[in-house]
């Protein structure tokens, strides 16, 4: 008899991709906006109807699921960060007829991808090279600002964090960041990480320039910001995608030491790759090494942009133990 596959989904605040996973083969893959579906089911459903799954019993329909999700996960009720659906992932499991669902965070599905990531998957910015073996630091901005990290254990096998790392404070290292985030601090109780590295972030960053030069901010999205920054167009553009870049070196840098993360640095999420030639000239890789006396700790640790489109599956499929 015929294994069924896998259903596979990495759900983020903005975008719920799904597909199906045969062996190593991640298949009928599809991309749902979360916003135009009230909950994780329907969502699910509607994907299982695209693909002509929906109905119960037919042929090639999975029976068995593994989610990755935008959020803390500590037990049976999910709720995302930055997004409003909630569930149970036992009643999830239920409506979708599936006899077991698997549901982890989606930066510790992109933690466990790494090992199975190919060099074309990967772009390398800047110097370094890797430790074979040694801890592997994960982060990456969208919707929010996911971190993990990958622990080696015995017989090649890792352990990936779960951990809410987005969350940390954010910390400045000039004059013109302390601005920032002293006017940021005036709309946020708390200014994590997450608040200047994430698509929202990216506008945080522009509105508070502005203001800071007394500009009336226009009403921009981050991909709009990130067009005027790569036209040059708008110099407040230009300063918010420069200072997420080096901001990004700030947190990574601070994981890397946290974590001792000698196997390298992986940046995911949807927003580095769409920088383009911004990020590989940015202050990134010179704020990540700018340590103190720990830049000869950190000089020698690769950074890599990830460029796969879909590494949380890879991750899932990790998971589940697929071969
Ligand atoms: N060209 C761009 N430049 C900067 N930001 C962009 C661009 N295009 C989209 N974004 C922003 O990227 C974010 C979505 O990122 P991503 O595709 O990683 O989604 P996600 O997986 O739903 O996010 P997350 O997993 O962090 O919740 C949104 O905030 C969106 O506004």
């Amino acid at each position: 008899m015929a294994v069924s596959p896998i259903l596979v989904a990495d759900i983020g605040g903005t975008n719920a991709r799904f597909g199906l996973i045969d062996g190593r083969t991640v298949r009928d893959t599809r991309v749902l906006r979360c916003a135009d579906y009230a909950s994780i089911e329907d969502a699910a459903t509607a994907y299982l109807s695209a693909i002509g799954l929906a109905a119960p019993g037919t042929p090639g329909r999975p029976r068995r699921g593994a989610f990755a999700v935008a959020g803390p996960v500590t037990g049976d009720r999910i709720a995302m960060t930055n997004l409003v659906w909630q569930f149970s992932v036992g009643r999830v499991r239920d409506a979708l007829g599936l006899e077991g669902l698997a549901v982890i965070n989606d930066f510790t599905a992109v933690a466990l991808s790494v090992p199975r990531l190919a060099e074309e998957d990967r772009r390398q910015v800047g110097e370094g090279s890797p430790q074979p073996g040694a801890v592997v630091a994960v982060l990456g901005p969208g919707s929010g600002l996911g971190v993990s990290g990958l622990v080696p254990g015995a017989n090649g096998r890792w352990t990936a964090l779960s951990g809410e790392g987005g969350h940390v404070t954010m910390a400045p290292m000039s004059d013109r960041e302390s601005a920032v985030l002293g006017q940021l601090r005036k709309g946020f109780d708390h200014v994590s990480a997450e608040r200047v590295l994430s698509g929202p972030g990216l506008v945080n960053l522009y509105t508070a320039l502005s203001i800071l030069d007394g500009r009336e901010p226009a009403a921009l999205t981050p991909a709009q910001i990130t067009d005027n920054a790569l036209a040059g167009t708008e110099p407040h553009c230009v300063e918010a995608v420069e200072m997420f870049c080096a901001m990004l070196g700030t947190v990574a840098g601070n994981l890397a030491l946290t974590l001792g993360a000698r196997g390298g640095v992986y940046i995911a999420g949807g927003i580095v790759p769409r920088l383009g030639t911004l990020f590989a000239h940015s202050r990134f890789r010179k704020r990540f090494a700018e340590k103190g006396r720990m830049r000869d700790f950190l000089a020698p640790i690769p950074t890599y942009v990830v460029i796969h489109e879909l590494p949380a599956f890879l991750g899932l499929a990790e998971a589940a133990g697929t071969e």
